[in-house]
Order: C-alpha cells, then sequence, then structure tokens
C-alpha cells in the first residue's frame, strides 16, 4: 500500500452558526514533513477550520483526513497521529504542570517510565521544570500555552496542530518552541500552525495558506504565496480591507 504524501488533506469543509457562514468550503493539502502556516485576518474562520480538521468541531460538510484516516469516520486512529493546541483551551488547570503532561501521556495509553522521562524532557525544553508543582490555574497564559504545547507532544505524534502557538509566549520561549518544532519537522513530522504574524510564518514555515472569509484566498510554498513581496504585503493584497485609520479624534491627546 503507498503512503498517502498529504499529512492532512481535507476537502470542502464547511461551517455555520446560526446565519454566520464560519467556513465556505475550504479544500487543502499539507504535505507530511512541511511546516504549514495557516494566516488569516480575526474571524476569518482558521480555527473553526483546524477544529473540524482535527475531531473537535463536527463539520456541515467535507471531510478531513490524516495520513490516510478519515478523522470523522476513524477518530482514535486519527487522534493517535495528531498532536493538538486548540485556541482558548480549558485545560484541567488543578493538576499542577507535571501532573498535567503525565496526565496527557497516560490517556494516550503510553508506558508510565517513557512518560515519566518524557516530562522531565518535555519541562526542561520549555523552561518549565522551576515551576513543574505549581497549579496550572496558578500559570500565566504564555506558561499555560508551553503546559498545552508539552502536552501535545507527549506521544510523539506524526502531526502537530497549532491554533497561534507563539501568543502571549516570551522571546526566549517562543524561539525554544519554533527550535523544537524545526527539529520536529527535520525528523519526519509536520506542523500546522495558524499565525497573525506574518515574519514568523515567512522566517518558519516553508507552505502557507491565506484565508479570509471563510474561504482559502491563496495556498502553496510560501516563495510562490509570495510572488516576490513580503507575506505581509501579499497578504493585505490578497486579504484587502486595510482601513482608514483616520477619525478617532477624540483619542488624540493633544
Ligand atoms: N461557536 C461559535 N458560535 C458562533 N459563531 C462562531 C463560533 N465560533 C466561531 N464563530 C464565528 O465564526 C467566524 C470564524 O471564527 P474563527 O474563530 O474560526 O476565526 P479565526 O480566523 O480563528 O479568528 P481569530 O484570528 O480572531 O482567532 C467568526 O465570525 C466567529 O464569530
Amino acid at each position: 500500500m503507498s503512503v498517502p504524501a498529504a499529512a492532512l488533506s481535507i476537502r470542502g469543509l464547511a461551517k455555520r452558526f446560526g446565519s454566520k457562514i464560519a467556513v465556505d468550503g475550504i479544500s487543502l493539502e499539507v504535505p507530511a514533513g512541511s511546516f504549514f502556516g495557516i494566516v488569516g485576518p480575526n474571524g476569518a474562520g482558521k480555527t473553526t477550520t483546524l477544529s473540524m480538521a482535527t475531531g473537535l468541531l463536527r463539520p456541515d460538510f467535507g471531510t478531513a483526513v490524516v495520513h490516510g484516516v478519515d478523522v470523522w469516520a476513524r477518530p482514535l486512529e486519527a487522534k493517535k497521529l495528531m498532536g493538538i493546541l486548540p485556541d482558548g483551551i480549558r485545560l484541567f488547570d488543578r493538576l499542577t504542570g507535571e501532573q498535567l503532561v503525565t496526565y496527557a501521556g497516560l490517556l494516550r495509553g503510553m508506558d508510565k517510565a517513557v512518560v515519566s522521562a518524557r516530562v522531565g524532557e518535555l519541562l526542561t525544553a520549555l523552561d518549565l521544570s522551576g515551576d513543574a508543582g505549581t497549579l496550572v490555574v496558578d500559570y500565566s497564559a504564555g506558561m499555560t500555552k508551553k503546559i498545552a504545547l508539552a502536552s501535545a507532544l507527549i506521544h510523539a505524534p506524526k502531526v502537530l496542530v497549532l491554533d497561534e502557538p507563539f501568543e502571549s509566549v516570551d522571546p526566549v520561549s517562543a524561539a525554544n518552541i519554533r527550535d523544537i518544532l524545526e527539529r520536529y519537522v527535520a525528523s519526519g513530522g509536520t506542523v500546522i500552525v495558524s499565525s497573525h504574524v506574518m515574519d514568523l510564518v515567512q522566517r518558519m514555515c516553508d507552505h502557507v495558506a491565506v484565508v479570509a472569509e471563510g474561504r482559502l484566498l491563496a495556498a502553496g510554498t510560501v516563495a510562490e504565496v509570495r510572488g516576490g513581496v513580503s507575506l505581509e504585503e501579499r497578504f493585505v493584497q490578497l486579504v484587502g480591507g486595510k482601513v482608514q485609520t483616520g477619525g478617532l479624534e477624540w483619542l488624540r491627546t493633544s
């Protein structure tokens, strides 16, 4: 049997909330081994698309397939292949950081000794060793992001889906996380990140998709999508809607 080249293949995904069409038929191929960025303005449908693609939100239409496994037809198998950092996560925050990551590993059916060794390594890599015994509810936003990332990595998934992984994370931790992700991709893993930070996506990702108003506007290698200009310029060209920044006279302080 040939191995499918796509780590994630989504076809015609669509979702409506009441009268709001959040995602309007998005199809996308994420090549295995790629570092794939999804960018789009606020409310573009990134989180909704990723939630449907990872089995967290049932699509109205369309399919999502991870390494040949249909996410909604074979959810257990598909979820084993994925590590997910959802946006606005609700964690079991009455656990300590160490307990939370351990729990994530044990829930995945992993061996206790392996979990214990990996938890130590992950906490060190993410600079959380000093706070291993602190309750997650007392973590800062950036620390919470990092402990959730550790929980997504513990079972060494084939595909990592990270919704805004760098939001609230300090620059040193962000560089550490980038390092971890780059090594993961170099070893054959696939990373899918959503981000608003064009510069970061341009530097970090090899592929990018631009979404707006629930539709896919462009997708391909970063070089293809950029077409000779910066990703930020291209994004503004594609998405448009640069608002006039006049007005707000009342906000002037002199
Ligand atoms: N549970 C929900 N109920 C109603 N509307 C929703 C729900 N989730 C998302 N939406 C709407 O769907 C649209 C897409 O939202 P989504 O969160 O997917 O966008 P996003 O691209 O991730 O935005 P951001 O970059 O601001 O996080 C928005 O208009 C949002 O208001």
